[in-house]
């Protein structure tokens, strides 16, 4: 088991610096309007069946009307500067293809059997045939139950504006040349664009906020808040217990600086973001804005203009007083002052109820990872590596009561499980700009800033609602060992070099 641990952890190494911050001067282009409507949403897994709006295939010449707004590890996201209006206000998600783990043979395109098993009640996930199916099924079907669909891109609900559109070969081979040089090095070596995909989906850019005047500035954030919450579970092992008590971002942020994909660990606690308290979420934004990470970005007109571009090795992830100074003046530009900006994200994360429900999505995982893994087992027939490796009869007692569980029960826990996962890698985007006259257009929330006497618009959305496969499951159970293990030796370590000094260590979280 040691050697698949390796083997299945080996892809998360990065080798190369990435940039923290990431002024487009230059590139900020005046606001572009977009077209998407909130009017038109539908909830629950009624799919709609709106007629596709046709585009034709992207070529070669149009590669220079895209540029390079951001990735994950699964898709490469453009934006576009042309003119066109059906492309207007949108941005061009790409699937990459993976050269160091193939996680699932079929990457998702087909769901294995035991994910049909697990999905088998939403048929439209079921007989998806292709990933961008697969992926909008999920969404409509089955987070749209948990999230406010308020909060969704309409495009995962509405065909016409999630639309798979063609794209040449030739169009993904030169919008690669123009873009590598931007991208973190890590990333590039870790996945590219996989030229033969032949579509991409075109979705709501979400950096900008519709029906701004030209004159005016909009801004985004954009935040991936992680796990909010410390489990509770009776299946997490006593020699874990430490899960229960310091959250798994901050126990992974050591492993990660030990890997060397960040250079400081982040001063960003999940638990005060999630808090529903204003002081606390703003603690936690304006941590996020000093070690962005990939877990923070701000956007200008659509503009990235500050933030990690990826979670590698990042030697600007802190930030230096030069840099903020740089960046408060980009933004003061605008009339509004840094700490308003960040004051507005916390007022408006307050408002909505998106940090609400995405909490409560997560803590779906209800058994923890721990307790998981057994039942996963039970869903793909095979001995449980997890038992196999115990002793204690008391404990194989605890777990072998999982694996008592009938398939159903596995198939409901280990389901939840995986749309907790999704919940847990999501990212929120928050956009807004100033109210015409303190007056707000009907289609937006409007949030008012104290210090500044100004009513902003406002909208937020989810990013990133895929589908984790099934097969990730012994991944996940692997990596969470490692962090914790590396965690608890961290503590023994320091614990020792402060009790030789002046007393006990503090423990504090
Ligand atoms: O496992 P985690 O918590 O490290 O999350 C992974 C993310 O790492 P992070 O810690 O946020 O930097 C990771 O993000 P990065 O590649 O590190 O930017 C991905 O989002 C990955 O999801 P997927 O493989 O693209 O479906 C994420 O994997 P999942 O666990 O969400 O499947
Ligand atoms: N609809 C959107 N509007 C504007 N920007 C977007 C949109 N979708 C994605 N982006 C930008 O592109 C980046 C990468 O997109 P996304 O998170 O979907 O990639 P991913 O590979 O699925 O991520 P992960 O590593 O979490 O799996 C985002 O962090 C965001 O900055
Ligand atoms: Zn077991």
């Amino acid at each position: 088991m040691e050697d698949s641990i390796g083997e299945l952890l080996c892809y998360r190494e990065c080798v190369s610096p990435a940039q923290s911050i990431y002024l487009l001067l230059c590139l900020v282009p005046s606001l572009v309007l977009s077209s998407s409507s909130n009017a038109d949403r539908s909830i629950g897994c009624a799919m709609s069946h709106h007629r596709q709006e046709e585009h034709a295939i992207l070529r070669e010449s149009d590669a220079k009307d895209w540029f390079y707004k951001g990735e994950g590890a699964a898709n490469l996201v453009l934006g576009y500067s042309g003119s066109s209006p059906s492309l207007v206000g949108k941005v061009l998600r790409i699937q990459k293809s993976a050269r160091q783990i193939n996680l699932s043979e079929n990457g998702c395109l087909v769901l294995s059997d035991e994910e049909r098993l697990i999905w088998g009640g939403v048929d439209e996930l079921v007989k998806s045939t292709s990933k961008e199916a697969a992926a909008r099924a999920f969404v409509q079907c089955v987070m749209t139950n948990y999230l406010d669909s308020k909060h969704i891109d309409p495009g995962a609900c509405l065909f016409q504006f999630h639309i798979p559109i063609p794209v040449s070969k030739e169009f993904l081979e030169a919008v690669e040349m123009n873009i590598n040089s931007q991208r973190p090095t890590w990333r590039v070596a870790a996945s590219n664009i996989d030229n033969l995909c032949g579509s991409a989906l075109l979705i709501s850019d979400h950096s900008i906020i519709s029906g701004a005047p030209k004159s005016d500035f909009c801004f985004a954030v954009e935040i991936k808040p992680k796990c909010g919450f410390l489990p509770s579970s009776e299946y997490i092992a006593e020699a874990n217990s430490i899960k229960k008590h310091v959250t798994r971002f901050k126990m992974h942020q050591f492993l990660k600086l030990h890997q060397g994909e960040v250079s400081q660990v982040s001063g960003y606690d999940p638990l005060d973001l999630f808090s529903g308290t204003r002081d606390r979420m703003l603690l936690a934004i304006t941590a996020l804005f000093t070690s962005p990470q990939n877990n923070f970005r701000i956007f200008m007109n659509g503009s990235l203009i500050y933030g990690g571009l990826g979670g590698g090795a990042d030697n600007n992830s802190v930030l230096s007083p030069k840099t903020e100074n740089a960046i408060a003046d980009l933004i003061a530009a605008s009339g509004l002052q840094l700490v308003s900006l960040l004051e507005l994200t916390a007022e408006i994360l307050l408002r909505s109820e998106i940090l609400h429900r995405l909490l409560a999505t997560q803590k779906m995982d209800i058994l923890d990872i721990e307790g998981a893994i057994h039942l996963y087992y039970n869903i793909i027939s095979q001995p449980c590596s997890v038992c196999k490796n115990l002793s204690k009869a008391e404990v194989l007692h605890k777990y072998s009561s999982l694996h008592s569980l009938p398939l159903e029960k596995s198939l409901k826990i280990v389901g939840d499980y995986l749309i907790a996962a999704t919940a847990k890698d999501c990212s929120l985007m928050i956009s807004f700009r100033p109210s015409e006259d303190g007056h707000s257009a009907s289609n937006h929330d409007t949030v008012f800033s104290k210090s500044i006497n100004q009513s902003y618009d406002y909208k937020a959305y989810y990013i990133d609602l895929d589908l984790k496969p099934l097969k990730k499951m012994i991944y996940y159970y692997q990596l969470d060992q490692k962090i914790v293990n590396f965690y608890k030796m961290n503590q023994e370590i320091q614990g020792k070099v402060c009790c030789s000094g002046n007393g006990a260590p503090t423990a504090k979280h």
